[in-house]
């Protein structure tokens, strides 16, 4: 029997509406957790979720805004917004009665701090067990029970070998390791490199564009994840190569959606969660802060904040002065 037999998702978004599927697949007692008493009582009464549309939720799974209840569990999967985290396990910490693990679904960095999310996690609830969970996995596709593989990070490798005992089925395979920053550094960044390969495909540069854009992305993710002592397979894994290439190839993914919007010149779609756009102006402050060079980042940040057009940050990539391939 799995160490971790009841799982609580906290946070009725899309992906965690996807994770407690998940859970649920995997065999586990499953409480999904919404801050807002109405959304959980209507998600339980038509088992359905707004924000995950047509994608039935089983009628075992618990859907509840009693946060005491879901904080019984003996996992809990953290699925808020990056910038949400902190909140959300600051509220739990005060009904968590003993160690138990606490897994990071969410992509990003932290505004102000620069932390990223397991660091968050320790800080706001000490007791916890930090661990993440990350890699090419769209809401939709793992809902509805497609083939997805993940990676999941513990400091402790039993923990994070137990974690994907709990988690893992048929249909969802995840690796363990014990590169947590590995694992967060990639989750975070490929979200800003997809809005950038957005934007070339909406600006229509053509497919080599889009494939040297991915790749010299790649390039300065895993320059900061080095600079940071993430590991070399990591930053290759699903978590890091794996999601960008998911991220920067697909207008499922809402940051692709966003930069392919700006791209266009049009309105990025409305009430869509990008979280590459929160996490573009703190991931160049890391940046610099460690002397690294994101060239294709600060394009981003550089765009979105209004301080350079989409044609002139184009141009300032293509005439950096010519380098060594590294
Ligand atoms: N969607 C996907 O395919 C994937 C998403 N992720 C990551 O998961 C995270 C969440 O994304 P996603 O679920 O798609 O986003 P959604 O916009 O679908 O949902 C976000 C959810 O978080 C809830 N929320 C916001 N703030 C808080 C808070 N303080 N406490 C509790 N709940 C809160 C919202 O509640 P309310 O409804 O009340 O506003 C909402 O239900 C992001 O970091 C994203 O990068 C990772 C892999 C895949
Ligand atoms: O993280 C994701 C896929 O791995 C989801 O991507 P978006 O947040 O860009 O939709």
């Amino acid at each position: 029997m799995t160490p971790f037999q009841s799982v609580a998702v906290i946070g009725a978004g899309a992906w965690g509406t996807a994770l407690a599927t998940v859970a649920a697949r995997a065999g586990r007692n499953v409480t999904l957790w919404a801050r807002n008493a109405e959304h959980a009582a209507r998600i339980a009464a038509t088992r359905d979720n707004p924000r995950l549309p047509r994608v039935p939720i089983a009628p075992e799974i618990v859907v509840t805004s009693d946060l005491a209840l879901a904080a019984r569990a003996d996992m809990l999967l953290i699925a808020t917004p990056a910038q949400h985290l902190r909140g959300a396990v600051n509220l739990l910490a005060s009904h968590m009665a003993k160690p138990v693990p606490v897994v990071a679904c969410a992509k990003g960095i932290e505004h102000g701090t620069h932390k990223f999310m397991t660091d968050v996690i320790a800080e706001a609830a000490p007791h916890a067990l930090p661990a993440i969970l990350s890699g090419p996995s769209f809401a939709d596709d793992v809902a509805r029970g497609l083939p997805t593989a993940v990676t999941l990070a513990a400091k402790d490798e039993a923990l994070a070998s137990n974690l994907v005992q709990s988690l893992g089925s048929a249909t969802f395979r995840p690796y363990h390791t014990t590169d947590i920053r590995g694992v967060e550094i990639g989750g975070a960044a490929k979200n800003v490199l997809a809005i950038a390969v957005g934007i070339a495909v909406g600006r229509k540069l053509g497919a080599s564009a889009q494939a040297a854009l991915t790749t010299r992305g790649f390039a300065e993710l895993t320059r900061l994840g080095r600079a940071l002592g993430a590991r070399g397979e990591t930053l290759t894994g699903l978590s890091g190569l794996g999601d960008l290439i998911l991220t920067c190839s697909s207008p499922q993914s809402r940051n692709f959606a966003l930069g392919l919007a700006l791209g266009r010149g049009e309105q990025p779609p409305a009430g869509k969660l990008a979280e590459g756009e929160s996490t573009a102006p703190v991931l160049i402050e890391l940046a610099a802060s460690q002397n690294i060079e994101m060239p294709v980042s600060n394009a981003v940040a550089s765009i979105l904040s209004g301080r350079s057009t989409i044609d002139t940050a184009i141009s300032a990539l293509m005439t950096r002065p010519f380098k060594a391939e590294e």
